[in-house]
């Protein structure tokens, strides 16, 4: 089942067309990074997806519910959201916020809840300090432990990584891919941080200028990044067809000089094959596609943001 599929989305402010006919689909279990770079669209497509602003055109369905899209209530119930600020109320402790919570939602055990939630994202209960005392990271945390009052299906987390420093970063990881594992929470995070998603996210979709560029699996991310080998050859297309009769098990790609990219054949084998086929080689070298190059070509190069609108 697709816990979240959007179907053309798309939201325009004034001018600015900050989502653009968005087809995305999360699947029940999914942890889905979703990855842009700064006003590429992902705040506000999180935003719709959780019912906090209204599409301009287009619609998301929740919970594979078709007859209403699962836009009802029920359906947006189901959902705890970390974006932008985490609604916190400084001046009570953290636990107070979320038995404040908690009862909102009608829980009995509230205090319980509290207890449950702070020791998953490594927040001390007895800890008696106002919120507004809190770093950055520990308001973070908290802001992760309110999105999980009511034990949501669908947790949605906008950057939840800002302003973590190494451990933070690390406990909060760690609470998601247990919630993921041990409680079947399905899980969209966004980040412009790559080294995070990677670490947590089983498939990941990419945003460039309110467009969805690429969707693809763990797996397919390190295939595409995985070891491969250049060579370059003194007389290409002969040396090609050559080589392909003697590494079938290889594939092979041209780059635009005109070396060939060999992966699914390690160096060695290469080199054997050139060498017992009697081809030419100009130069020979192990190469490993760097993940982060990837994404940043995928999401449209290194510049910033195009355009200036103000928020
Ligand atoms: N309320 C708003 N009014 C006008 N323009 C907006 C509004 N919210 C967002 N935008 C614009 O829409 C575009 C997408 O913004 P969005 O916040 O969704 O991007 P983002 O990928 O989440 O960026 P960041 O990583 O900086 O949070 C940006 O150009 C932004 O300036």
């Amino acid at each position: 089942m697709n816990v979240i599929e959007t179907h053309g989305l798309t939201k325009r402010y004034r001018r600015k067309l900050a989502v653009d006919n968005l087809d995305m689909t999360v699947a029940a279990g999914d942890i889905y990074g979703f990855v842009g770079k700064n006003g590429s669209g992902k705040s506000t497509t999180m935003k719709m997806v959780a019912g906090l602003a209204r599409p301009t055109a287009g619609e998301v369905v929740l919970f594979g519910d078709p007859e209403h899209g699962g836009a009802t209530p029920q359906g947006f119930s189901r959902i705890g959201a970390l974006i932008e600020s985490p609604g916190v109320l400084a001046s009570l402790t953290a636990r107070d916020n979320l038995v404040a919570k908690a009862l909102a939602l009608g829980m009995t055990h509230a205090g319980q809840v509290a207890d449950d939630l702070l020791g998953l994202v490594g927040l001390d209960p007895r800890d008696h300090r106002r919120v507004k005392a809190y770093s950055l990271g520990m308001k973070q945390r908290l802001g992760l432990a309110l999105a999980l009052v009511g034990s949501p299906d669908l947790l949605l987390l906008d950057e939840p990584f800002n302003g973590l420093d190494p451990e933070a970063t690390r406990a909060m990881r760690l609470a998601l891919v247990r919630l993921n594992h041990e409680h079947g929470v399905t899980i969209m995070i966004s980040s412009h941080v790559l080294d995070q998603l990677d670490r947590v996210a089983k498939r990941f979709g990419v945003i460039a200028d309110g467009r969805l560029t690429a969707e693809f699996t763990d797996e397919e991310l390190h295939e595409r990044c995985g070891s491969s080998v250049r060579v370059r050859l003194a007389a290409p297309e002969r040396g090609l067809a050559l080589l392909e009769q003697a590494l079938p098990q290889a594939t092979f790609r041209a780059e635009p000089d005109g070396a060939l990219v060999v992966t699914g054949a390690a160096l060695d084998k290469v080199s054997a094959a050139c060498f017992s086929a009697g081809i030419e080689v100009r130069e020979l070298a192990q190469q490993e596609r760097d993940i982060e190059e990837y994404f940043v070509e995928l999401m449209g190069g290194m510049d910033g943001e195009k355009d200036g609108d103000a928020r």
